[in-house]
């Protein structure tokens, strides 16, 4: 426990970082396989071992003697006691093929999650299920949002979810987590997962009633034991009022109405550029100010862009931006400071061109990858001035300009809750927004979020420009 883990030690918050983890565990069971043929080879020696000394009819005392009396028999009991038996117990003990293999797996054990790693994974899953109103029963059968993986969920999965529920009060859905843990619990192939992590049936009977309990009351015992014996597909009743759902969850369940054409055209006219290499690009809304560019970037500068490793990027949290409430982890980030690689001057150099805007002595880019789960709450990219003063030197964040280096299949949309918007990742393309109004006050309406991640491999690239950077340049839109 107490040896040294990497400095970057999550890796539930970007994909990135979980196909580490992947790897660590592909070496954990290649010396786990290792172990296990040494194992194996071990047992076949002591059987054969077992096998030459054969006592099966010395039952009886009279038998016994009359086999000692054979000096050949004592000759070969002496011997055995005397040199075979300490050897076997060494043999037994240890071995330096074996010691190689335990050792590794300790030293991968000592790299893998750390407990709040698990948490995590856990709150990722838990954002799923609630943001989209999933059925628990569904996502045990690989059915998310409507997307039908080939992925089962184990009863340790369901066990850690009910109990995860729990700790944080959500009892209803403790006990659908703990219900489903015990009816995958009975399917065969979880006999090892018997063995290693589940209370026995009765531990889970009774954390499914004390769940129910603890919103419920006794006189309904009878009822929750009902429950207990239907299908896990069955919706338990509701004890407390159900949650209203929130205008991001709403959104995040393509419950906005769709975004209205505005218009899709090739621009030709912002940039000389632009009448060279005119762009694809979309309209989607006016007030705010938000347009949506299609095949701005290409799959090599993706490539380049998302080959990072581990030590060059930092966990993204909420405190560093305008997200009123808790402290969350949001994701795996590259910033790349001004002066940075040539791509990033191309890509900025592109930004300028299609927005029309100076990008000068902007603020860097952020190359971003999401994890299990993902999410990043509401927050605008503006600060205000009126509230951060020192902002006057330079101005508040004009625009903010997204790019989108992957398709996203399912969840993980960029949406605007108050303007009821939702833009769903597509690799190449660009999203742009101004965050203020003409007049360089904010503009509430470009608040945006991003809904938890379902499936996928999320990366965007963002950076915004300022505002007083742009008095030359910035047209007026009214
Ligand atoms: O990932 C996204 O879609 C949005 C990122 C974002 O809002 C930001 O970096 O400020
Ligand atoms: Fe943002």
């Amino acid at each position: 426990e107490t040896q040294d883990k990497p400095k970057e030690v999550m890796y539930t918050i970007s994909i990135r970082a979980l196909s580490e983890l992947l790897e660590i565990e592909n070496s954990y069971m290649e010396h786990l396989k290792n172990y296990v043929s040494f194992l194996n080879q071990k047992v076949e020696s002591l059987r054969m071992f077992i096998n030459s000394v054969k006592h099966e009819n010395l039952l009886s005392k009279a038998d016994r003697l009359q086999y000692v009396s054979n000096p050949l028999n004592s000759l070969g009991l002496v011997r055995r006691a005397h040199e075979d038996w300490p050897k076997l117990m060494a043999y037994i003990r240890d071995s330096d093929t074996a010691k190689v293999d335990v050792e590794e797996m300790h030293t991968l054990v000592n790299r893998t999650p750390i407990a709040e790693d698990m948490q995590e994974a856990l709150l990722g899953m838990d954002r799923i299920e609630h943001f989209y109103g999933l059925k628990s029963s569904d996502m045990v059968k690989g059915l998310l949002a409507g997307h039908q993986l080939q992925t089962r969920m184990s009863a340790p999965d369901c066990l850690a979810l009910g109990d995860y529920m729990y700790n944080r009060s959500e009892f209803r859905r403790s006990a659908q987590w703990y219900r489903l843990a015990l009816s995958v619990f009975k399917e065969p192939q979880n006999s090892i997962a018997r063995q290693f992590y589940l209370p026995k049936q009765e531990e889970l009977r009774r954390k499914f009633v004390i769940s129910r309990l603890q919103e419920g009351s006794v006189d309904s015992l009878s009822q929750y034991l009902k429950e207990l014996s239907e299908d896990p597909g069955t919706p338990l009743a509701y004890l407390k009022p159900k949650e209203a759902i929130t205008a991001i969850e709403r959104g995040c369940r393509g419950k906005f109405p769709p975004n209205p054409q505005l218009v899709c055209r090739y621009n030709r006219t912002t940039t000389p550029f632009m009448r060279i290499a005119p762009l694809k690009e979309e309209e989607i809304s006016r007030n705010p100010l938000i347009w949506l560019y299609h095949d701005v970037i290409y799959d090599s500068e993706i490539a380049q862009l998302t080959n990072l490793t581990r030590d060059e990027m930092i966990q993204g949290t909420t405190d560093n931006y305008t997200t009123p409430d808790q402290l969350i982890r949001l994701f795996h980030v590259k910033i790349t400071e001004d002066d940075g690689g040539k791509l990033d001057k191309t890509l900025v150099n592109r930004m300028a061109d299609i927005s029309g805007l100076d990008v000068g002595n902007t603020t860097s880019l952020a190359r971003i990858n999401y994890g299990l789960g993902g999410y990043f709450p509401e927050h605008s990219d503006y600060k205000d001035i009126r509230l951060y003063p020192e902002l006057n030197e330079e101005g508040d964040r004009l625009m903010t300009f997204l790019f989108y280096m992957t398709d996203v299949p399912v969840g993980g949309a960029t949406i605007f809750p108050s303007a009821q918007l939702s833009i769903q990742p597509r690799k190449g393309s660009a999203l742009f927004w101004y965050n203020l109004h003409n007049n360089g006050e904010p503009n509430s309406l470009t608040r945006h979020a991003v809904c938890p991640m379902i499936l996928g491999n999320r990366w965007v690239s963002v950076k915004s420009m300022l505002n007083y950077e742009q008095m030359f340049r910035k047209p007026c839109y009214r």
